[in-house]
């Protein structure tokens, strides 16, 4: 009987485990595929960023380089491929090698929970069962399905195929203005393809605020057509062309495209695996219900990442992960985050943190916003990348600073410090007094910060405090 099984080995399933071996259980994991790591490092977040970093370097050649020409990229999408794949071999074989390293054993199979004690494997018609003392699940999500899309045709994508680049179509309309569409919107419009995104909601990238999302609005708007408050209603397949039917206020009207990317959100997987039939008890959508030590309905059962509330993102996974195997092993700890950071990685990145200053203002919390452009950070101008901006939310009275955002070069790198100072309960003067290097794209948080307190001398000194 092992002490732990985890059922699913993404970033959250995998860090669980090897975290449980560490502290001296004796642990077990069930991985459906033949690799290890998930949607996140086969076919999610690690092949889309090998795929953007190629976006980036044929986007960057298209740029103004201030007295240097770059001739018109050749594209070898075969190569492009090869950096794709290996970089998941890389990773998903040294997940492989790390198992071993801690004698976490893997159980290669479709697991299916039997009892509150133990999980079936099965694999080519045999099966094996598993006992254990807890369980982990960490089962993941799924892509949401239309009901009127043709999935069947090979020109409609998702987030899956559309990572393949079997073809780059002359028209590719993105189905979901989210981060996994507008992703692989940004490479498909480096490889050439034109591009229309249409969302039904008033903005792209909704959860980030309006003013920043503009930004990469403004930046891509002769690379992407975005149709926004556009509900997809209907996809119809003809030899000539994918036919999709796009309602907005003014009514219905038909846009022929010659491939369609679905990106409509992620559903739990809670309703699979047996996980309800011991007990575990999920909400209508199929999310497992937890407390805040990840722990489910029944006792030794915890549950982590995508299939749990909360934003479906690898980095709570693992944290949550983290928690729980430290829970099993007797440590008082609990997955209370302050500050989970998204980042989408487009051209320019997005990135932000904690509360948005949309959400203050659906929740009426009193906050103040400082804003820096980056048309006044001496690092942007030289670098051509000017348009960026910096915003700190904070506390009103308090100053604590409780949400920030950056949209630029590099946004989703510049976050961290900002998810820091938030864990840590930073107030405006603690990241204005904090001495930021200069020239840096980094300066851009603290001077945000001199903003928002009124000590700023890198711009007009139309908010400068007098006493
Ligand atoms: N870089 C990252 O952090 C990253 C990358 C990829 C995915 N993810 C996560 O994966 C999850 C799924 O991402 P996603 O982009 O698929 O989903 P999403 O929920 O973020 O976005 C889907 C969008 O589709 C729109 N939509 C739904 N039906 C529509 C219709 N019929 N017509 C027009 N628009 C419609 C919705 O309004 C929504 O804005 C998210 O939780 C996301 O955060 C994160």
């Amino acid at each position: 009987m092992y002490d732990l099984v985890v059922l699913g080995s993404g970033p959250g399933g995998y860090a669980a485990a090897f975290r449980a071996a560490d502290l001296g259980l004796n642990v077990a994991m069930i991985e459906r595929h033949r690799t290890l790591g998930g949607v996140c490092l086969n076919v999610g977040c690690i092949p889309s960023k090998a795929l953007l970093h190629v976006a980036g370097k044929i986007l960057m050649a298209d740029e103004p380089a201030h007295g240097v020409q770059f001739a018109k990229p050749t594209i070898n999408l075969e190569a492009i491929r090869h950096h794709r794949q290996s970089t998941v071999d890389t990773l998903t074989s040294n997940l492989a090698l790390m198992a071993k390293g801690r004698k976490v054993t893997v159980f290669y199979g479709e697991g299916k929970f039997d009892s509150t004690n133990s999980i079936t494997v099965s694999k080519d018609g045999s099966e094996e069962k598993v006992a254990f003392k807890n369980a982990i699940i960490a089962v993941g999500s799924r892509a949401i399905k239309l009901p009127f899309v043709p999935y069947d045709d090979p020109r409609i994508l998702d987030s899956t195929s559309a990572l393949q680049l079997e073809r780059i179509p002359e028209h590719l309309l993105i189905l979901g203005g989210g981060i996994i569409g507008l992703e692989m919107a940004t490479v498909y419009q480096s490889l050439g393809a034109k591009i229309t995104v249409a969302e039904l909601g008033e903005q792209v990238m909704t959860g980030a605020d309006k003013d920043l999302v503009k930004v990469f609005e403004q930046v891509n708007k002769d690379r992407m057509s975005f149709l926004t408050k556009t509900q997809v209603t209907n996809i119809e397949a003809t030899p000539e062309a994918l036919n999709v039917t796009l309602k907005d206020k003014d009514g219905e009207r038909q846009l022929a495209v010659d491939a369609v990317q679905v990106a409509v959100g992620r559903s739990p997987n809670g309703k699979t695996a047996g996980i309800s039939d011991i007990g575990v008890k999920l909400d209508e959508r199929g999310f497992v219900l937890t407390d805040d030590k990840c722990q489910t309905s029944v006792p030794n059962i915890y549950a982590i990442g995508d299939v749990t509330h909360g934003p479906m993102l690898a980095h709570k996974a693992s944290h949550q992960g983290h928690t729980v195997a430290e829970v099993i092993a007797g440590h008082k700890v609990d997955f209370q985050p302050l500050a989970i950071p998204s980042i989408a990685y487009t051209f320019p990145e997005v990135a932000w943190v904690g509360l948005t200053e949309t959400e203050a203002k659906k929740q009426d919390i009193p906050v103040k916003t400082a804003v820096f452009p980056w048309s006044a950070s001496g690092r942007a101008i030289a670098s051509g990348v000017t348009q960026g901006k910096t915003k700190l939310i904070y506390d009103e009275t308090t100053d604590r600073v409780l949400g920030a955002g950056i949209v630029g070069s590099h946004a989703g790198e510049l976050l961290g410090e900002l998810t820091l100072a938030i864990e840590l309960g930073a107030t405006l003067e603690d990241i204005a007094l904090t001495i930021h290097a200069h020239p840096s794209l980094h300066e851009t948080v603290g001077l945000a910060a001199e903003l928002g307190a009124g000590t700023i001398t890198d711009l007009p000194n139309k908010t400068a405090k007098k006493a």
